[in-house]
């Protein structure tokens, strides 16, 4: 039988990942615990163990109430609790927030398995997909849904880890089918500064939100060439239009309001100027060293979802004979690979089929 989720009893949350959007998250959770009854205010963060300057990771964060390496310079409420045991940490969950790259979600949730209430429920902040053993494309939360049993929503949106830490205003989308859930989540997440819209439309939600990190590679690329904010633009354009086709040909029914919430075009624009594949890519072309070494030179740990998502994604084109149909994706995948100079970044925006 079916169990169903004792509402009387304060919900608990787990959040698992602690980069630096996890933290910044958990900076939002912890607050609105302290002040929602429908919460229990003591909320357990999974933290991928390591040593930093001699202390591990988890405990620095449990005394200074600072993720040092992650989100230095902003405090996490001390009612966040740092748990480097994710099936402890997990355990008494009826709310678990996934927030970790993307690459490592499989082999980190997979203890969890059989460890976790029935009735807990899952909201993915996780941008990227997995690859199928077909060689097709899954979206994150269906991986996690299936691996869990849990019914899982998503939150994306123009939010740069960064900026929301900072208390900077900025919107989000849920993506919820059930509308109790939905308000659920909402309570949990919004601020004055952090402002939520729920709606249904799942799939879509989480499309644009992997898609767009390939898309900000491509702007970085056009930054490192030395072009302009109207190449940026184009690119820009040409990408939205790219997700949009994609959404249309492989998740039919998606709706195109979808793209004109934060999720959508907000994301696309605030990744394509402040975030750190634009960074890294324009790092990329300026210096002629491989993607992963500028990672690791520039991005202290943090990591950048794009080149990845890149490839899966043209891993299901490839299989499918559609690579010409999405030639933006295609081209930033082989600029990534060093199998194409960037400046082929332009000839493929100049030949874009939009432009025939
Ligand atoms: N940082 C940002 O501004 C935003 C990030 N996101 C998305 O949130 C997700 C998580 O990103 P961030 O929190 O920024 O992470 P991050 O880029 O800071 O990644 C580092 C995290 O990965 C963990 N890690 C390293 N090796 C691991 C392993 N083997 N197993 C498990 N964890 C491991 C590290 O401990 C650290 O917590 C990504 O999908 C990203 O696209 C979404 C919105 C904003
Ligand atoms: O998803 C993000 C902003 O919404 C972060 O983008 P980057 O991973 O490129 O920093």
């Amino acid at each position: 039988m079916c169990e169903v989720a004792d509402t009387s009893k304060p919900r608990r949350i787990a959040i698992i990942g602690s980069g630096n959007w996890g933290s910044a998250i958990a900076r939002i959770i912890g607050t609105n615990t302290l002040k929602n009854g429908k919460f229990d205010s003591t909320v357990q963060m999974y933290v991928f163990e390591e040593i930093i300057d001699g202390q591990k990771l988890s405990e620095i964060i449990n005394t200074k109430h600072e993720n040092v390496k992650y989100l230095p310079g902003f405090s996490i409420p001390p009612n966040v609790v740092a748990n480097p045991d994710i099936v402890d940490a997990g355990k008494d969950a009826d709310i678990f927030v996934f927030v970790l790259p993307h690459k490592f979600v499989r082999a980190a949730c997979q203890p969890l398995v059989g460890k976790i209430k029935p009735t807990a429920i899952g909201l993915s902040l996780i941008k990227g997909f997995d690859i199928t053993p077909g060689g097709g494309i899954e979206l994150i939360s269906n991986v996690i849904n299936k691996l869990l049993n849990i019914d899982m929503a998503v939150l994306m949106g123009a939010n740069l880890a960064g900026e929301v830490a900072a208390e900077k205003f900025c919107e989000t989308t849920i993506g919820c089918k059930d509308k109790e859930a939905g308000k659920l989540l909402k309570e949990l997440i919004q601020t004055d500064y952090f402002r939520v819209v729920v709606v249904d439309d799942i799939n879509t939600i989480e499309i644009c939100g992997a898609l767009k990190n390939i898309v900000a590679c491509g702007a970085g690329f056009v930054d490192g060439l030395g072009y302009g904010d109207n190449t940026k633009a184009a690119v820009i354009r040409l990408g939205l239009m790219e997700m949009i086709k994609f959404a249309d040909v492989f998740y039919p029914g998606s709706k195109l309001s979808t793209f004109f919430e934060s999720c959508g075009v907000a994301d696309l624009i605030t990744t394509c100027y402040g975030g750190r594949n634009r960074k890294v890519a324009e790092a990329f072309v300026k210096t002629g060293k491989k993607i992963e070494e500028l990672e690791n030179e520039m991005l202290n740990g943090q990591r950048m979802q794009g080149p990845q998502t890149a490839e899966e994604v043209h891993i299901m084109l490839k299989n499918k004979g559609m690579e010409e149909r999405f030639p933006l994706f295609t081209a930033i995948h082989q600029i990534c690979q060093g199998n194409l100079p960037p400046t082929q970044m332009i000839n493929c925006i100049k030949n874009h089929p939009e432009h025939v």
